[in-house]
């Protein structure tokens, strides 16, 4: 009898391999992290292959460490960092360029034209998406402009294009498939029909040959190459990262969400089977496909929000790890009147602005570094409150509690002052894994490991709740605050 799920987490900085139990417990974490590749400012580049050898490595690891043989693996789950994209030689198997990342912007101007020619409605009514340099799209477009000999490789049908998800899986078995959630990322599919779209393809000149097949997000697609691991393993559950994670945290049912506070923070609200159209500049996204039914989520991404911390770790060296940052925001009572906006990389929802940057106001002569940290803090719980706010006026729903996950939900300090702001309780669970979780409670569903989502909905626990205490004027007279700092922020670069 098969007793785990393999989960591969293929995150923007490493990757990790989770074996759990039946009962939705991780048994054994591998992790490897691999190199960040910085060509120019703005751009962001992966080697596909690292990503491949860094992924296959820690699954082995697990397995091997444990005493695991494959045999006694039920499925495997896959999840992945969305939108990045990889570019491939369908003989070879191998990258024809580096992997463009999410948090690249190098076709930050092309978004700038479409948005000019008006064609940003369309993309948003088929699409769900804003028109921004940070789906997968407008990456290809750049790859097969830009890359010596690519177009006409493409056009030869010898070249695959494929979200992480589909790098792995064509490495794992062979097959060239994306999930549902995966496609949903990449400015190119209609999440109406559920197809690739001929009219957006053609805006942005990609050729259809290159794309890979869309499949549900629990479903047996393929298995993978015996001699990878011992025997063949059923590839079973696929999600990108975020709707994961959504997943994981049991979010099931119209109007519950999750947080994730990881480099960025993502925040998810699932809206049912209808996908609901944003009308305050949030995207509307496919959370998974099971069978027929697919699940709709409204989506708030931020892109700075753990990596402000970094910064004080790397960039400043207040702080000498990540944990430190609790306790040295803890030693004063308030930010001291500054306000931090950590806009590395522009801005992601609500503003969308590419030409933001970092900025620091009500800087004064008392100002210490423990002020600065707690401005950190706050900065990202602000952010996501800028994300509930929109999120509760497109989907009519007020939101019981936010379920929160990622490295930065350790934070006490940070997770009571997000109660604070949000106004809304927050609430940790037992196992903070839960992006990988879901992917292999995707895997699981599929293989019959487990029988229902009931069933993996009651095996989620609550490890800490944070209940909101500050007083509603408060509230708003610090969020009206933060919003001010945000517009100086904003518009900061030069456009090209
Ligand atoms: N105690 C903490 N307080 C605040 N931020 C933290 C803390 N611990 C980790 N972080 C931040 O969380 C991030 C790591 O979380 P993780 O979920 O592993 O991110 P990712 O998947 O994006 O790599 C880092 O940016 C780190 O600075
Ligand atoms: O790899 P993570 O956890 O930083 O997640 C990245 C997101 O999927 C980007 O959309």
């Amino acid at each position: 009898m098969s007793k785990y799920i393999l989960a591969l987490d293929q995150g923007t900085t490493s990757s990790r391999a989770i074996l759990f139990d039946h009962d939705g417990r991780p048994c054994h974490v591998a992790q490897q992290e691999f190199r960040q590749i910085f060509p120019q400012s703005g751009w962001v580049e992966h080697d596909a292959s690292e990503i491949w050898d860094s992924q296959l490595a820690v699954a082995r690891q697990v397995l091997r460490e444990n005493g695991v043989p494959a045999s006694e693996v039920a499925a495997l789950g896959i999840t992945n960092q969305r939108e990045t994209v990889v570019l491939w030689d369908r003989a070879s198997g191998e990258p024809v360029a580096n992997a463009i990342v999410w948090q690249d912007h190098r076709s930050a101007a092309f978004c700038d034209s479409l948005r000019e020619q008006g064609k940003g409605a369309l993309f948003q009514k088929k699409t769900g998406l804003v028109v921004d340099a940070y789906f997968s799209g407008t990456k290809l477009k750049w790859l097969l402009d830009n890359v010596p000999g690519v177009r006409d490789r493409a056009e030869r049908g010898e070249l695959a294009f494929g979200t992480v998800d589909a790098w792995l899986i064509y490495k794992l078995c062979g097959e060239h498939v994306a999930d549902v959630s995966n496609a949903s990322r990449t400015l190119l599919f209609n999440i109406h029909t559920m197809r690739w779209d001929e009219e957006l393809l053609a805006l942005l000149d990609i050729p259809a040959s290159l794309l890979p097949r869309v499949v549900p997000s629990s479903g047996v697609v393929g298995n993978t190459r015996a001699e990878l691991f011992g025997a063949a393993v059923p590839i079973a559950g696929i999600a990108g990262d975020q709707q994961a994670a959504t997943f994981g945290q049991a979010c099931h049912h119209p109007g519950m969400a999750k947080n994730t506070y990881g480099t960025g923070c993502f925040m998810l609200m699932h809206t049912g089977r209808e996908a609901i159209a944003s009308s305050n500049n949030l995207l509307t996204t496919v959370g998974w496909q099971i069978g027929d039914r697919t699940d709709y989520m409204l989506e708030g991404s931020v892109f700075n929000a753990g990596a402000a911390v970094q910064w004080l770790r790397d960039g400043l060296g207040i702080i000498r790890s990540s944990d430190e940052v609790e306790a040295l925001a803890t030693s004063v009572p308030d930010t001291g009147g500054v306000h931090f906006v950590p806009a590395f990389s522009g801005l992601g929802a609500p503003y969308w602005d590419a030409y933001a940057r970092g900025t620091m106001v009500g800087i004064s002569r008392g100002t210490t570094a423990a002020h600065i940290a707690r401005a950190t803090l706050a900065a990202i719980a602000y952010q996501s409150a800028d994300v509930l706010e929109a999120m509760q006026r497109d989907a009519a729903i007020g939101l019981t509690e936010l379920r929160v996950d990622g490295g930065a939900a350790r934070n006490d300090l940070l997770m009571q002052f997000q109660a604070d702001v949000l106004g809304v309780p927050v609430v940790r669970p037992m196992v903070t894994e839960t992006t990988a979780l879901g992917a292999a409670y995707l895997a699981g569903l599929a293989v019959g490991f487990w029988h229902s989502q009931a069933e993996i909905g009651a095996q989620w626990q609550v490890q800490k709740r944070f209940e909101p205490a500050m007083p509603e004027d408060e509230r708003h007279a610090r969020l009206a605050d933060w919003r001010r700092a945000v517009s100086k922020a904003r518009d900061w670069l030069q456009h090209d």
